[in-house]
């Protein structure tokens, strides 16, 4: 088919996978590919990007365009798709065959704005994490203004649109301001070095060597292992982009794969290493599974020549010394020929090589600076090597990707680090988007979409990947369940235990509850090896540690055990769960279901918090086994211990499984006694690992409020307690809390946790503060929290991914709550859209005191719709709207509906636009107020003719303390003239 008619034949489906992620990114993306093949020129481009229009109303005017151009541009336009969107092909997207030269377009380099117009998307890329220097470098040679500057960074870009912005204006200031960009760049890419020096011609058996190393690279990424027993699926099939964000909140927006290893957010220049941490199950070797599979077929890190992948799991495995080269060539991929050669090649270019090690946290030891290795020839143990090269002291130069579970990051290892990125889990659009991945038939998927959708609970679970594996893995369970849906963690994991267990005898129906029966046995040999592999650190067997357990063939037919991806040939066959997680999940059910485990193993699973105190946790839980196996008391004297994060799965599985509602499954597998002895022990457990939180809180100052800075381990109790679901023992645990303010800042609180936080807040006493700021709510998560709503006086959710559904979600409850009073939303997706909302509220609720709404995408429209609340409120104390876009006419409204405010004290409305219209407005508010004490007007262009109305104002008003006017269009005389004039203004 011509290219142009595909374009016109799947116009919605290119408007879907182009738009509905809700971010520009990829539409953008396409437009710089399209400008640097010359497909587009710069009006076309304008004619594209009409700023306030809607991304799709942006995205069909690209469309009209490239198929009003013709069938050339077409293909170009598929083309680019094609590279922006790779995974649009598995979502029924067909491109055109035929490709034009897609390299960029290099030869209409004639001055240096056609070279910013030619090299576009690499200059996108390339520009992230130095879009400050450039601004300076432009300061600093006249080009820019400082105007120029705060309108590229502003906070509502994200990275790459900051860069895009950068490039759109240095092209409107001429060649030499775009020659200074470029100059720039060059000298941060390789500094001191001319741009004809950086190639390289690699010698021929280096070549060699690369494609075998790509070809096994690709290989061994291509399917997914999770799939591995049921179906195979291609990584292409079904990778669905999970959410990416720097560590250091604020700093950025949303990142692409690339934008792991480039220039964005890196808070050490000096360190090699970026670390991508996330919870287990977030998809963390996933999305490296991707990196090497893209790198591997010249679709992504093209800058590195040469890519070796690591697994700590299986370097565990590694107990002879090793030197960097034959780390290298032993694990990862043997040279032919010229060993010696190829390694020197290496050395010699670090900077195009990247290793990365998946799971840090599951390597036997952790990390330390202890042992200095520097020599690349010289041998010691792999862990060693390891922690040598992430510090730089080995190989300096060669970049290094880690993965590591959130909690397993030491202060210590943070120090070491270039940058840490945090994996997220999947996104709601991303939800969608792998269901309707792994279910082809759009029957099925918009069915198992509807049952995720009509259970928030369950629909906040499958935020995390593997959840949302199983939950589509298991449709059927799941579409027949009605009312039972699951809402657990381990409502969810014995769903797919029930699953694959009834997949291996579908001809013996085994209905109601004799499944678990029927398979107890492989249920409990699995559960012992999991449980041996959890106490020390073990993730994958071999056919020795099978057989030591009693499993055999038909055992490992079961599915849950796959057999072991190894790069390296030398290894004999091995197994592993099939994610560690269920290895927990099997572990728990081991500890359930057996009696052959000690008394103590509860109490100690639980005791980790103490444990840790005391450095004592794997030791302790080493203990617990059976103490008549001296073989296995004797080995663990050697090895590492269990590591916490997986003990604290286990512990939480072990609280689900113990809960009322599933003794049922256990009554025909063990004596109901022992269960109930056990569901006891996991009470009293939670219920004092929470008293000992609660002990721990300092008393307040004098004056202040009592206040609660959550662990990471209150966490994970209080999920534990979710997990249970018995109401009285979460009343019991909590009732005792007797705090003001409850602050769970940078917890990691996601959807999940949300819904754990609102079952436990709930039997509170007395009203609290709930402070969730930077964490990642998200929509899902603020409905989540609304059954604890009325417990709550004021709520905190600061940079947390929330828009404006959630707030309308979020409002129709709380405007019930009696004594809900404050509310703060810095940084997150509000819009216009949800003004009329807070407007509402703010009529609805005479005892809400404070809005804060600072950066978010409010305009003159959401202001007025603001206003309209304002108008008969009087209550509002506190109002922040601080960088939004409201303009003077939004400041007109609002202050005209404030002047009849008697409770307002605080407005801050820094960065707006206010302007000096705006200001003269503000003016009158100020004459009318009496009660009116902070005005923050930093950043709003206002000049000398705003603040003279803001002068005079003030001579009629005693009750304001200061109007702060930071840079604002005012020259120095001017800022020491109204000094003078005015003291409570503040420059
Ligand atoms: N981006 C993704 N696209 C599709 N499926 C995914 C994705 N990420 C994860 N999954 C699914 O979830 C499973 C678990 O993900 P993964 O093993 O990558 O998580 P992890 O963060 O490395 O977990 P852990 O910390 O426990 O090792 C995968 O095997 C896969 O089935």
């Amino acid at each position: 088919m011509l290219a142009e008619e595909l374009v016109l034949k799947q116009r919605t489906k290119i408007l879907h996978a182009l738009c509905s992620s809700g971010s520009a990114e990829h539409l953008e993306r396409v437009l710089d590919i399209l400008l640097a093949q010359g497909a587009l020129i710069w009006e076309d481009y304008q004619n594209i990007q009409v700023p306030g229009r809607t991304l799709y109303t942006n995205a069909r005017q690209l469309l009209d365009l490239v198929y009003t151009k013709g069938v050339d541009t077409c293909g170009l336009f598929l083309h680019a798709l094609k590279l922006v969107l790779p995974e649009a092909q598995a979502v029924g997207l067909s491109f055109s065959e035929s490709c034009s030269n897609l390299e960029e377009n290099d030869e209409r380099q004639s001055t240096s704005n056609q070279t910013l117009l030619a090299q576009r998307p690499s200059l996108v890329h390339k520009l992230q994490g130095c879009v400050d220097g450039v601004l300076e470098a432009l300061l600093d040679s006249g080009h820019f203004s400082s105007a120029d500057c705060d309108e590229v960074r502003l906070p509502i870009y994200t990275p790459t649109q900051q860069a895009r912005r950068l490039l759109d204006h240095v092209r409107s200031r001429g060649d030499l301001a775009a020659s200074v960009l470029l100059q720039y760049i060059h000298q941060k890419q390789e500094p001191g070095l001319p741009l004809n020096q950086r190639e390289l011609t690699p010698p021929k058996e280096f070549l060699k060597y690369q494609k075998k190393l790509s070809s096994s690279v690709s290989a061994q990424a291509c399917f997914l292992s999770t799939y591995g027993g049921t179906s195979h699926m291609s990584l292409d099939d079904i990778y669905t982009d999970g959410e990416l964000e720097l560590a250091e909140v604020n700093a950025h927006g949303p990142l692409g794969l690339e934008d792991i290893v480039g220039l964005a957010g890196i808070v050490n220049e000096e360190a090699d290493t970026v670390l991508v941490s996330g919870e287990a199950g977030s998809g963390k070797s996933t999305l490296l599974q991707r990196l090497h599979l893209l790198w591997a077929r010249g679709l992504a890190l093209q800058d590195f020549l040469l890519l070796f992948p690591f697994s700590c799991r299986r370097l565990n495995s590694e107990h002879n010394e090793l030197s960097v080269q034959e780390l290298l060539f032993q694990h990862c991929c043997w040279p032919d020929r010229n060993q010696e050669e190829i390694f020197q090649f290496i050395l010699d270019h670090p900077h195009q090589i990247l290793f990365t090690f998946d799971g840090l946290d599951e390597l036997k030891q952790s990390f330390t600076d202890e042992h200095r290795v520097c020599c690349p020839t010289q041998r010691a143990p792999v862990h060693v090597l390891l922690f040598n090269l992430i510090q730089g002291s080995l190989m300096k130069g060669v970049q290094k990707v880690v993965t590591s579970r959130s909690e397993a990051v030491s202060p210590l290892l943070k120090k070491h680090l270039r940058k840490e990125v945090v994996l997220k889990g999947f996104s709601p659009a991303g939800i969608d988007c792998f269901v309707r991945k792994h279910h082809r038939d759009p029957t099925v998927a918009a069915k198992v979409l509807e049952s995720m959708q009509a259970n928030t609970a369950l629909l906040g679970l499958c935020h995390s990947p593997v959840l949302c594996w199983i939950v589509s893995q298991c449709h059927k369970e799941l579409l027949g369940c009605g009312e039972g849906s699951p809402k657990t963690i381990t409502d969810v994991y014995l769903m797919i235990l029930q699953h694959f267990l009834q997949h291996q005898s579908p001809l013996k129906s085994t209905m109601g509850l004799g499944w678990l029966q029927e398979h107890l046995k492989t249920v409990l040999l699995l559960g012992q090896l999991a449980f041996e592999g959890i106490r020390s650190t073990c993730y994958i067997f071999s056919g020795t540690d099978l057989e030591a357990c009693g499993v055999t063939e038909k055992d490992i037919c079961m599915v849950f055990l796959i057999k072991s991806k190894d790069m390296s040939s030398t290894h004999s066959k091995c197994y592993e769960f099939s994610h560690v997680t269920l290895q927990c999940f099997f572990a728990a059910l081991f500890i359930v279901l057996s009696s052959n485990t000690n008394r103590s193993v509860i109490p100690k699973l639980f005791e980790l918090e103490n444990m840790r105190e005391t450095g004592l946790t794997r030791v302790c839980f080493g203990a617990c086994l059976p103490s008549s196996d001296q073989q296995q008391q004797a080995s663990e004297k050697e090895s590492k211990a269990a590591e916490t994060p997986n003990l604290q799965i286990t512990a939480m599985f072990v609280s689900g499984l113990l809960s009322q509602r599933h003794q049922n499954l256990w009554l025909h597998c063990c004596p109901s006694a022992a269960v109930e002895k056990k569901a006891r022990q996991v009470a009293k457990c939670l219920s004092k690992g929470i008293q000992k939180h609660f002990r721990s809180i300092p008393q307040p100052v004098q004056g202040e409020k009592k206040s609660m800075h959550a662990m990471p381990d209150f966490v994970w109790l209080i999920k534990c307690l979710y997990e249970m679901q018995e109401s009285q023992i979460a009343k019991d645990a909590m009732s005792k809390l007797e705090v003001d303010h409850l602050k769970l800042t940078y917890c990691n609180i996601g959807p999940v946790e949300c819904t754990a936080l609102a079952y436990v807040l709930q039997h509170l006493r007395n009203p609290v503060g709930l402070q969730l700021d930077n964490n990642s709510v998200g929509d899902v998560g603020v409905e989540q929290l609304l059954p604890c709503m009325h417990i709550c006086n004021s709520l905190y959710l600061r940079n947390n991914n929330i828009t404006d559904e959630g707030i309308r979600k979020l409002i129709a409850k709380v405007i019930q709550c009696d004594s809900f009073q404050k509310i703060a939303l810095f940084n997150n997706k509000l819009t216009d859209a949800c003004m009329q909302d807070f407007s509402y509220l703010l009529k609805t609720k005479q005892v809400f005191i404070s809005l804060r709404l600072g950066n978010n995408n409010i305009t003159a429209e959401g202001a007025t719709q603001l206003a309209e609340g304002l108008k008969v409120n009087q209550t509002l104390a506190y109002l922040g709207l601080w960088g939004n876009r409201i303009g003077d006419a939004g400041t007109e409204a609002l202050a005209s509906s404030l002047e009849k405010s008697n409770s307002l004290v605080w407005l801050s409305l820094v960065g707006n636009g206010v302007g000096s219209a705006g200001a003269c407005a503000l003016a009158n508010l100020i004459r009318k107020s009496t009660s009116l004490q902070e005005l923050w007007l930093t950043e709003n262009c206002i000049t000398r003719t705003g603040v003279e109305c803001l002068i005079q104002a003030l001579k009629h008003n005693t009750y304001v303390t200061s109007v702060w006017l930071r840079n604002n269009d005012l020259s120095l005389e001017d800022v020491e003239e109204m000094k003078q004039l005015e003291s409570r203004l503040i420059f």
